[in-house]
């Protein structure tokens, strides 16, 4: 495989699941790509399909009811057509989990220590001393103190964030390529959320991993990304550098995402309206209802694919029909500068991301 190659490169991923009310579709066309080093931010509203792209890169789906489609290229592998005995040895091999809640991840019967060694010994043929030293190097690295002695006890003898760090050193016990971490933070206070994310950065750049990360908090996004994949209603609406994605939002839904941004706020509240329903998504744009600038032909056909925003090149896509020869992609962008003076009034005082009526 040559190096130029990114790690991961999802391609077109579809992921359904038969249920009573109809078929979901939450995930529907996919597409992006993690190289070595790099971290991948996946934002978007509860329920845009963040957590099932991710957790169709190694297949943790039940299937049935789900079904995976499209092509998840693992360093040149494609994953999706791998079988059950490859894919057990991917996960917690090349590619680790972090989840968000960390007591699923860890085992109350088992000290963190007899846990670390057994996710150590799964890919290394080492003896059990030597598995043993490594895990209390692991809990050091992530910032136990006296991991020593920590590696005895039972996971409810460490506090939430102390928990966490135990199943990030959990993930890394095979020094994996890839670590996909699912709003690992979320459950945790500010303070242990920046120790944490700091930690990761570091980690990253000791093992050169790539990171494909899951939030909804875009003050997370800002820290840690170098590129973003905004999702609503299992659609990719935008991708880019974090920098152009924030200075210069192209897609009309991140555009509202990011006036969620000074407070934090709940988008879905701020954009008003609502998620469609995944069994009935509406034709065209997915996000056609609650866009302000939706016209005729944002109504019709399928969602339209990724178009560089700045000329075919771009890496910086938007799947929005205004960026479509032809059309004035002025029209939406001009938004940009809106914001910022939006923002201004806000620091002054003002109610982000407040009811509007
Ligand atoms: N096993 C399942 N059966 C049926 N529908 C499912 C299943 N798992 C997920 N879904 C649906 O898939 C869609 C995407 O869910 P997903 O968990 O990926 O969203 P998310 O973006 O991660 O949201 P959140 O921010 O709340 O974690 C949702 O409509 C969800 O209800
Ligand atoms: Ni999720």
């Amino acid at each position: 495989m040559s190096s130029s190659e990114p790690l991961l490169s999802v391609n077109d991923l579809h992921v359904q699941f038969d249920t009573d009310g109809g078929v979901v579709r939450a995930v529907d066309g996919v597409s992006f790509d993690v190289d070595r080093g790099e971290t991948v931010c996946v934002v978007g509203e509860s329920g845009s399909g963040k957590t099932v792209s991710c957790e169709a890169i190694t297949k943790i789906i039940d299937i049935p009811p789900g079904r995976v489609s499209g092509e998840v290229l693992f360093d040149g592998e494609n994953l999706v057509e791998a079988n059950q005995k490859r894919l057990e040895k991917v996960r917690g091999g090349r590619i680790g989990h972090i989840f968000q809640n960390p007591q699923g991840a860890l085992n109350p019967v088992y000290t963190v220590g007899t846990q670390i060694i057994e996710a150590v010994q799964l890919h290394r043929d080492v003896k059990k001393r030597v598995a043993r030293e490594r895990a209390i190097e692991l809990l050091d690295r992530v910032g136990i103190p006296e991991a020593a002695s920590r590696v005895d006890d039972y996971p409810h003898e460490f506090s939430g964030g102390m928990r966490q760090r135990v199943v990030i050193a959990m993930a890394l016990a095979a020094e994996p390529d890839l670590l996909i971490a699912d709003e690992p933070t979320t459950a945790l206070d500010v303070t242990i959320q920046a120790q944490i994310l700091r930690l990761l950065r570091d980690l990253q750049e000791e093992f050169n991993m790539g990171i494909v990360f899951i939030t909804h908090d875009l003050g997370v996004v800002a820290e840690i990304a170098d590129r973003v994949v905004v999702m609503y209603a299992g659609k990719v609406m935008e991708r880019g550098d974090v920098y152009e994605l924030f200075e210069d939002p192209a897609h009309p839904y991140t555009q509202a995402l990011l006036e969620c941004l000074p407070g934090r706020g709940d988008a879905t509240e701020a954009i008003g309206g609502s998620l469609p329903d995944p069994t009935d998504p509406p034709d065209g744009c997915r996000f056609n209802p609650r866009c302000q600038y939706a016209i005729e032909e944002c109504r019709v056909g399928d969602q339209v694919p990724p178009i560089g925003v700045d000329g075919p090149d771009d890496d910086h896509c938007a799947s929005c029909i205004y960026y479509r020869d032809g059309f004035d992609a002025s029209t939406v962008r001009g938004q940009a500068n809106t914001m910022a003076d939006t923002e201004e009034v806000r620091s002054d005082g003002g109610r982000p991301g407040g009811d509007a009526e």
